[in-house]
């Protein structure tokens, strides 16, 4: 296997066309409802055609939900609600149908795929399409010990990378991304701290099923004993991943830059998701470009590296879940947009025609007339 070189990803992520979204506006301002009457969902469709390089936009027919999943030592610590090594439930509980994401999944028509990167159970016990590129069990406790050895942390990167392939060469069209993980958001409070330079209490959250305060107190103390280990290896990304973030965060950060390489794009759910994006803009910056943050978690961690980001998430409605719940949610929103930037019809010709004697008065004497009439 040829070592992988993360620097590489700058060269090969392209943004989204310009000259496509200067296009997609242009076909806005020609529709009937005026600009800036749809409000986000006009920035949102313009957003995807340009990621599609298609105006009209095409609507999003294949979308999937991705799921990358693991356990993490540093739940041992009680830093997590539940109980350390019981992500393998959750992944079973989401195969059956059972989650909140397998009922949204449901409702909305989407397929769900989850990838063990490291589950803390027997390989044979899961599907073997869900096992197979799992590259340990259970990720190292990351206060005192790497999370990975650098081997691992290169064949989860390039899972991640395989994966967001497999998904582009099917024709999926847009991934929701999100993570099963217990001690996930330990790890990833660590990597937004790590990278915004900021202390351990400032990213620390209360997890899923909110922790109380003791909890709260170890979860702090865990995260900066694990960012003194991660200050010396933020220049190497790989290594940063291998020593603080775990299998399943390791691979979804592989993940988020070939989709990017592939213009495939991207539903950033909760905290997880966001603190690999965040390792994902320093290996390449304009990876962003194709990632959507689907909703506000209330996760400090979160809003730190979305900020960071420049992504402004689309909803709010304190879901905490993780799972792509909260990324399906915006799923519908994101096809409505596509739709209506597509569907739309354009304006009457006589007004796309503004050289035309007489027509500014016609469309003065229309405008009042319209607006006064009664709702
Ligand atoms: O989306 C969020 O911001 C969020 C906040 C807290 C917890 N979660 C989810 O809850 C799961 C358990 O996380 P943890 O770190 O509390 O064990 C994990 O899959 C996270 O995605 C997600
Ligand atoms: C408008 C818009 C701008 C973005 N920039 C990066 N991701 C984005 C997503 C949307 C929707």
């Amino acid at each position: 296997m040829s070592s992988l070189n993360l620097d590489d990803f700058t060269d090969l992520i392209e943004r989204p066309d310009g000259g496509v979204r200067r296009d997609a506006e242009a076909h806005r301002e020609g529709r009937i409802v005026p600009p800036g009457s749809l409000g986000r969902l006009d920035d949102l469709g313009e957003w995807l055609a340009a990621a599609q390089s298609a105006v009209p936009v095409r609507p999003i027919e294949r979308p999937r939900v991705v799921l990358f999943a693991g356990d993490h030592g540093i739940a041992g610590l009680g830093v997590s609600a539940r109980a350390a090594g019981s992500a393998t439930g959750l992944v079973r509980e989401v195969l059956e149908g059972g989650r909140p994401v397998s009922v949204l999944a449901r409702r909305l028509g989407v397929p769900v795929r989850v990838v063990d990167m490291a589950l803390d159970c027997d390989p044979e016990s899961l599907p073997e399409d869900v096992v197979r590129h799992r590259v340990r069990r259970g990720s190292g406790r990351i206060d005192i010990e790497d999370a990975l050895s650098a081997q691992e942390a290169e064949a989860a990167f390039r899972a991640g990378m395989a994966v967001a392939d497999e998904e582009a060469d099917s024709g999926t069209d847009l991934v929701v991304l999100g993570d099963v993980s217990v001690g996930g958001t330990t790890a990833a409070g660590v990597l937004v701290a790590a990278l915004c330079g900021t202390d351990a209490s400032v990213v620390t959250g209360r997890g899923g099923l909110a922790i109380d305060d003791l909890a709260w107190m170890r979860k702090c103390a865990a995260i900066r004993d694990a960012l003194r280990r991660a200050r010396p290896v933020l220049g190497d990304q790989l290594q940063l991943l291998a020593t603080v973030g775990g299998a399943d965060l390791t691979a979804m950060t592989g993940f988020l830059l070939q989709a990017a390489v592939r213009k495939l794009p991207v539903v950033l759910d909760g905290v997880v998701t966001a603190a690999c994006a965040l390792v994902a803009q320093r290996v390449a910056f304009r990876a962003p470009d194709w990632w959507l943050a689907a909703h506000d978690s209330g996760e400090p961690g979160q809003a730190k590296a979305l900020d960071r980001m420049a992504l402004e998430p689309l909803l709010s409605h304190g879901v905490t879940v993780g799972e792509a719940t909260g990324g399906l949610m915006a799923l519908p929103l994101v096809q409505a947009a596509a739709a209506l930037a597509a569907e739309l019809p354009a304006k009457p010709e006589a007004s796309e025609e503004p050289g035309e004697p007489g027509e500014p008065e016609e469309q003065a004497a229309e405008e009042p007339g319209g607006l006064a009439k009664p709702e």
